[in-house]
């Protein structure tokens, strides 16, 4: 399958910039999918932008993060575009968690390369987010190759991962509410199983806390984590990432945030520092 053509389906001006959102053929994921672009006033071929790449979490299309995290009046105000990607491959022809649970399957696609059937035809969410969804953006938009990687979650995780896995190509990462080490929660177990099988050895080089021991790179994390967060003990756990950063020397700030939880209203609250975090090292 071929990468299609873009094609339009909501522009909202905002804040000066332009929200706007697309459907295209991914080749990678052999099914349509839809993002969103956020381009700040004055992005052009002449002065292209830098790109924040937002990896959203369980259950989320690229919609969550653009409606709900207020994002776009920052990001207009330092020049960055944002990309949000959906969460998983989608469409009739995608299989789906048997039970139809919100954790695997649709909308649960946690950033990996599946290997087992039935999942591996689609579920490369992996390949999509690093390869052809920034090959695409860098070709369509007065966009630059300069890059960074942030996100909620399952997509905490999936930033983190990015990031481990390739060395000097985002400039920044950071995340809120990671899972860090999903070999260790029923989250990541649930979805290494499915999409990667039984093998936990497998499952290493998808895990930010394995990836961590032996980055090639030490890319500063700055991690947000609410403390009144329902998925804090059971599944995000940031305490195994903090040792082994502590352990290998890798440079990572976690900020926990006193009453916050999980949700949208908590990001929108923190999104701001993320942002300029971000600026700081796309534009140094
Ligand atoms: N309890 C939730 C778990 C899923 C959840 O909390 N999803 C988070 C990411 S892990 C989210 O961002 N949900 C969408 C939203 O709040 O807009 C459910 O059953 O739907």
């Amino acid at each position: 399958m071929m990468t299609g053509e873009l094609t339009l389906v909501a522009a909202n001006k905002t804040f000066g910039g332009w929200n706007k959102r697309y459907r295209h053929t991914s080749a990678t994921l052999g099914c349509e999918m839809v993002f969103t672009i956020f381009l700040p006033p004055g992005a052009s071929a002449e002065s292209p932008v830098p790109v924040v790449y937002w990896l959203s979490g369980l259950t989320c299309t690229d919609e969550n993060f653009i409606t709900k995290a207020g994002a776009q009046r920052i990001a207009a105000e330092l020049g960055l575009a944002l990309v949000a990607p959906d969460t998983s491959p989608r469409g009739e022809d995608v299989p789906d968690d048997p039970d139809k649970a919100y954790d695997f399957g649709l909308g649960a696609g946690f950033y990996l390369n599946a290997t087992q059937q039935p999942w591996s035809s689609h579920y490369r969410m992996y390949d999509y987010v690093v390869a052809e969804l920034p090959t695409l953006i860098e070709q369509a938009f007065p966009v630059s190759d300069v890059r960074s990687v942030m996100g909620h979650s399952m997509g905490g995780h999936g930033a983190l991962i990015c990031a481990l896995r390739n060395p000097g190509r985002y400039c920044a990462v950071s995340a809120f509410a990671p899972i860090v080490n999903p070999m260790a929660v029923p989250w990541g177990q649930k979805a290494f199983s499915g999409y990667l099988g039984l093998d936990r050895q497998s499952w290493r080089e998808w895990d930010a806390s394995v990836l961590m021991e032996t980055a090639a790179e030490r890319l500063p994390i700055l991690i947000d984590q609410g403390d009144r967060d329902d998925f804090l003990d059971t599944q995000l756990r940031p305490e195994i990432l903090q040792e082994v950063a502590a352990r290998v020397g890798h440079p990572m700030t976690v900020r926990m945030q006193a009453g916050y939880d999980h949700s949208y209203y908590f990001i929108a609250s923190f999104i701001e520092d993320h942002l300029r975090y971000h600026a700081e090292a796309l534009k140094g």
